[in-house]
């Protein structure tokens, strides 16, 4: 089964929308489904964006895409801290991959540009990896 589901944050959606056509191109490339792009308003609402899904027998892995800024105090931080956690302890309850392709916490506007397609593209590729088992080679 290799259906994938994307959650993206539609905070700084102009550079949102374009991770996520890079995650999109790249589930195509690799042969894998794209089964369901779930749009939310920011980081704290993916965990669970991201369980609903994990719950669907169609979606094998999903792919979390968003941005967190720099503000001028720590809630940047406590949020990349904590939906971070959220998901990896998803993907232990669920034992379905999480690809995070989240530039930041803490990213300076002129960071973004640059770490756009990467940070999509290695998430789409963080889950093809792990679907196949993460084999020893
Ligand atoms: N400042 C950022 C946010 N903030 C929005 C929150 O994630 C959330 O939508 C709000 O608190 C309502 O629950 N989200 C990001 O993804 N990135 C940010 O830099
Ligand atoms: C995620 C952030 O840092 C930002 O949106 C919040 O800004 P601030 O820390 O200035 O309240």
């Amino acid at each position: 089964m290799n259906g994938i589901a994307i959650v993206v944050g539609t905070f700084h959606k102009a550079e949102t929308e374009r991770m996520l056509a890079t995650a999109v191109a790249s589930i195509k490339e690799r042969g894998l489904e794209l089964r369901a792009v779930v749009k939310v308003p920011g980081s704290y609402e993916k965990p669970l964006a991201v369980k609903r899904l994990l719950l669907r027998d169609d979606v094998a892995a999903v792919v979390v895409l968003g941005i967190i800024e720099r503000g001028e105090t720590a809630h940047g931080l406590v949020m990349g801290q904590s939906v971070s956690d959220a998901l990896i302890q998803l993907q232990l309850e669920f034992m379905k991959p999480i690809g995070i392709g989240i530039i930041g916490p803490e990213v300076h506007p002129s960071q973004i540009p640059p770490r756009l397609h990467p940070h999509a593209d290695a998430a789409v590729a963080a889950v093809e990896v792990m679907l196949r088992g993460a084999v020893e080679e």
